[in-house]
C-alpha cells in the first residue's frame, strides 16, 4: 500500500484526498490538531483514516501533503524535520505562494525524504472539507517547484501520483510562480475586496446600491468572498511582489483618471480595445487559477415542492455535477427562475441538452 498523509483536510486537502481515496494501492490518512475535525473528515468519508497525531500520520507515509494556510507551512515543515520519516518520502504542499516555503524547506534537513513545492491552481471562494470535490483539479494546472537538488525519480513519482487529479502538471521556478500568480490571482483578490468595500461604504447611506448590484458586479467580485485567514497569509507572504504590482495598478487607475479628466473618449475606447484583444486571446475552455463558473438559467420553474429535486435528480442520474443552485424571485405559487452553476463547460453543455429534452426553457 502507498500511504498518503494529508495535513489540513479542507477544500484543497479534502479535494486531493477524494482524488486518491479508493484508487488501487492508495491509503489516505487525514491529520488535524482538532479531534472534532478528525471526526468530520471520517464522517465525510474523504479519508481512510484520520488522526490528531502528527507522528502517526507522517512516520510511515510515502507522500505528505501540507494543505494548511500559508502562514502555518513553516511550522509544519519544522515539525516534520524533527520526525524520522520513511526513506524516499515526498513532502509537498498546496500553498498559494511558493518562494518562502521552498526556501524554508531548502534550509531544513529531511534526511532521506524530499520536499517538492506544489500549487494546484484551482479552487474557489469556499472553504472546508464540505466544499471538497474530486473534480476540482480536472483540467487545471498543477504547479510543482522542485529544487535543483531534487532527484528526477522523486519528481516523477510525485507527478505520477498527481495524475489522479487529472490536472496538467507543470514545473515552474518558485519565485517566477509568485510573480505570475501574484499578478493573475493575488492582485485580483485585492482589487475585488477593495471594490466591494468601496461599494459597501456607499451602501451604508443608501441600500439601493446593494439592490442594483447584480450580474456583472457579482461575477467580478466573487473572489472577494475568499477566506480571510487564507488570504491574509497569502498576501502577507507575497507582499513584496504585490507592492510592485500595486504601483503598476495605481498607474493604470491614474491613467483612467486622466482620460476622464480630459474627457478623452478615444483614449477610453483604446483601453477597451486593448483589453478586449488580450482577453479574447486567453484560452477559453481551460480552467485557470480563478475558477470560472458556468451558469445557466432555467425559466419559470413552477414553485411546487419537489421540482428542484426533480432537476437535481435528473442531472445527478446523468452524472452531471452542479456546483451551485440558486432560486431567483420565487414567491409562493409564482413561477421562479433557477440559476444552476457548473464548474466546467462540458457538464453545463450536457445539462442544457438534458433539460431542453425535458422541455425546460434554458438560457445561458
Ligand atoms: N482556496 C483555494 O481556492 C486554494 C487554496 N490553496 C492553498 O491551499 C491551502 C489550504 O487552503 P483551503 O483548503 O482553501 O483552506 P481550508 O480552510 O478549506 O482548509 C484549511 C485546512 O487547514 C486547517 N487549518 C486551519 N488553520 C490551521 C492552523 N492554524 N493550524 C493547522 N491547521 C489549520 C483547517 O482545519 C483545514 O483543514 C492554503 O495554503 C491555500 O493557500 C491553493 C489553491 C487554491
Ligand atoms: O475562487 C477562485 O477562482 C480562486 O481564486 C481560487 C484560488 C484561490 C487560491 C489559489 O491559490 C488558487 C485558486
Amino acid at each position: 500500500m502507498i500511504k498518503i498523509a494529508i495535513f489540513g483536510v479542507g477544500l484543497i486537502g479534502g479535494s486531493l484526498a477524494l482524488c486518491f481515496k479508493g484508487k488501487p494501492e492508495l491509503y489516505v490518512v487525514g491529520h488535524s490538531n482538532n479531534p472534532r475535525s478528525v471526526d468530520k473528515y471520517l464522517k465525510h468519508g474523504v479519508v481512510d483514516h484520520a488522526t490528531v497525531s502528527m507522528e502517526e500520520a507522517a512516520t510511515d507515509a510515502d507522500f505528505i501533503f501540507l494543505c494548511v494556510p500559508v502562514g502555518n507551512m513553516e511550522d509544519y515543515l519544522n515539525q516534520l524535520s524533527r520526525l524520522k520519516l520513511k526513506p524516499g518520502c515526498i513532502i509537498t504542499d498546496a500553498g498559494s505562494t511558493k518562494a518562502s516555503i521552498t526556501a524554508c524547506a531548502e534550509r531544513l534537513d529531511f534526511e532521506d525524504a524530499y520536499f517538492i513545492g506544489g500549487h494546484p491552481m484551482a479552487g474557489s471562494e469556499k472553504t472546508g472539507v464540505e466544499a471538497a470535490s474530486p473534480y476540482l483539479y480536472e483540467n487545471a494546472f498543477y504547479v510543482l517547484t522542485p529544487m535543483e537538488q531534487t532527484p528526477r525519480e522523486a519528481y516523477d513519482r510525485l507527478a505520477a501520483l498527481l495524475r489522479w487529479t487529472r490536472a496538467h502538471i507543470i514545473k515552474v521556478d518558485s519565485s517566477l510562480h509568485d510573480d505570475i500568480v501574484g499578478a493573475i490571482s493575488h492582485l485580483p483578490h485585492i482589487i475585488a475586496v477593495a471594490l466591494v468595500n468601496q461599494i459597501a461604504g456607499y451602501n451604508q447611506s443608501n441600500n439601493l446600491y446593494e439592490n442594483l448590484a447584480a450580474g456583472g458586479f457579482r461575477d467580478l467580485t466573487r473572489i472577494a468572498s475568499g477566506d480571510p485567514i487564507i488570504w491574509r497569509d497569502i498576501l502577507s507572504d507575497n507582499r513584496e511582489v504585490l507592492l510592485k504590482l500595486l504601483v503598476d495598478w495605481n498607474s493604470e487607475i491614474a491613467h483612467f483618471i486622466q482620460l476622464l479628466k480630459d474627457d478623452n473618449g478615444q483614449g477610453i475606447e483604446a483601453e477597451f480595445r486593448k483589453a478586449n484583444e488580450f482577453r479574447s486571446s486567453l484560452p477559453e475552455r481551460r480552467k485557470g487559477v480563478l475558477s470560472s463558473v458556468f451558469e445557466i438559467y432555467v425559466d419559470e420553474v413552477p414553485d411546487h415542492p419537489g421540482i428542484i429535486g426533480q432537476i437535481t435528480m435528473l442531472l445527478g442520474n446523468n452524472k452531471i455535477n452542479l456546483s451551485n443552485i440558486h432560486i431567483i424571485e420565487s414567491r409562493e405559487d409564482v413561477p421562479g427562475n433557477l440559476r444552476l452553476s457548473f464548474r466546467d463547460v462540458e457538464h453545463m453543455d450536457r445539462a442544457i441538452e438534458l433539460l431542453t429534452q425535458e422541455n425546460y426553457t434554458v438560457h445561458v
